[in-house]
């Protein structure tokens, strides 16, 4: 029987006034859960529950439409990424089709017109998601002990932010991987998924199912918070494990930073406390492109594929 046994955090305190204590305790899970786990989840959160629902049956009435009907979304030709519909190639290791999205108003964005409602729903719970996104980052920056808005003056560019729904196909008898082992490239991301589940995280060479919840964020820690504190909080490995005679639907949203941000261990984990820096610095941009090079053209030996280790620093 899957199980959850991440941490999870009620964020009620933070849209009330007051309530220091909840508030307090809320962080101390928090950094235990992104030291020890790099994943979390979340309740009362700012997103309404309604509208996590009403996003995953959206998607669901979509994926099922016939294939013409969701190529009508396929993306332009030019854009930095490929927002709009795509199907993962046979030979790709991951087993879904999906739909892609950049911030709402970008010009590259490409929105199924049907089902009614979708599109706006999309631009609507993207929004929420972004304001989620800076709170947990705001808490990130306390439970790192930051300077206060370190964090949020850093990461200042909204224009990278991501929002991807998944749906993935039934297991074979062969095999059911819906997404093999990675760590998240951007800062912060949140998933939510139907009833079907799937989604395992790495914790002590161990893999937990997150069990799904209606209604609850799974948090992750990418990894330029992982940088960024020094290996402090970790980005932890996940996958996606998909059933026998089950699609599975999700939504992944990626707080993300700007590509021109120089990425490498801060002051306050390296010189200020004798520790050396793990990582050397990189601008983001440049391991974005090698982490996307991984996706379009995957290398034939598994040690070739770019990961933070690029970047680690030998001790
Ligand atoms: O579909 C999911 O639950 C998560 C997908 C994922 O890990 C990712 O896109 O990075
Ligand atoms: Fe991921």
């Amino acid at each position: 029987m899957a199980k959850t046994s991440i941490p999870t955090v009620d964020l009620s305190p933070f849209f009330t006034k007051g309530d220091e204590e909840g508030k307090k305790k809320a962080i101390k899970i928090i950094g235990h859960a992104c030291s020890e786990y790099g994943f979390f989840q979340i309740v009362n959160h700012g997103v309404p529950v309604d509208l996590i629902n009403r996003a995953l049956k959206l998607s669901k009435t979509f994926f099922d439409y016939p294939s013409e009907e969701k190529l009508k979304s396929s993306p332009q030709p030019g854009g930095p990424l490929p927002a709009g519909y795509s199907r993962q190639p046979e030979r790709s290791a991951d087993k879904n089709e999906f739909l892609l999205m950049l911030p709402p108003g970008s010009s590259h964005n490409v929105y199924p017109s049907n089902p009614p409602g979708f599109r706006e729903l999309l631009d609507e719970i993207f929004s929420y998601l972004v304001k989620t996104g800076s709170l947990i980052e705001s808490l990130l920056n306390d439970c790192l002990g930051l300077p206060p808005n370190f964090l949020k003056d850093y990461n200042n560019d909204r224009k990278w932010d991501l929002m991807s729904t998944f749906r993935y196909f039934p297991a074979t008898d062969m095999e059911n991987t819906g997404v093999g082992e990675h760590k998240d490239v951007n800062c912060i991301t949140f998933v939510f998924e139907d009833e079907v589940g799937g989604l395992e995280v790495k914790k002590d060479g161990e893999w937990i199912s997150v069990a799904p919840t209606q209604g609850t964020l799974v948090v992750n820690v990418g990894d330029i918070i992982q940088v960024l504190s020094n290996n402090k909080f970790k980005s932890a490995s996940h996958r996606v494990v998909r059933q026998q005679g089950r699609n599975r639907h999700s939504y992944a949203f990626f707080y993300n930073l700007g590509g021109d941000k120089w990425v490498e261990p801060l002051p306050q984990f390296t010189k200020a406390i004798g520790e050396p820096p793990r990582y050397r610095g990189f601008f983001y941009k440049e391991y974005l492109q090698l982490r996307l090079r991984n996706k379009t053209h995957p290398p034939s030996r598994p040690e070739d594929v770019i990961s933070l280790a690029h970047y680690a620093i030998p001790t």
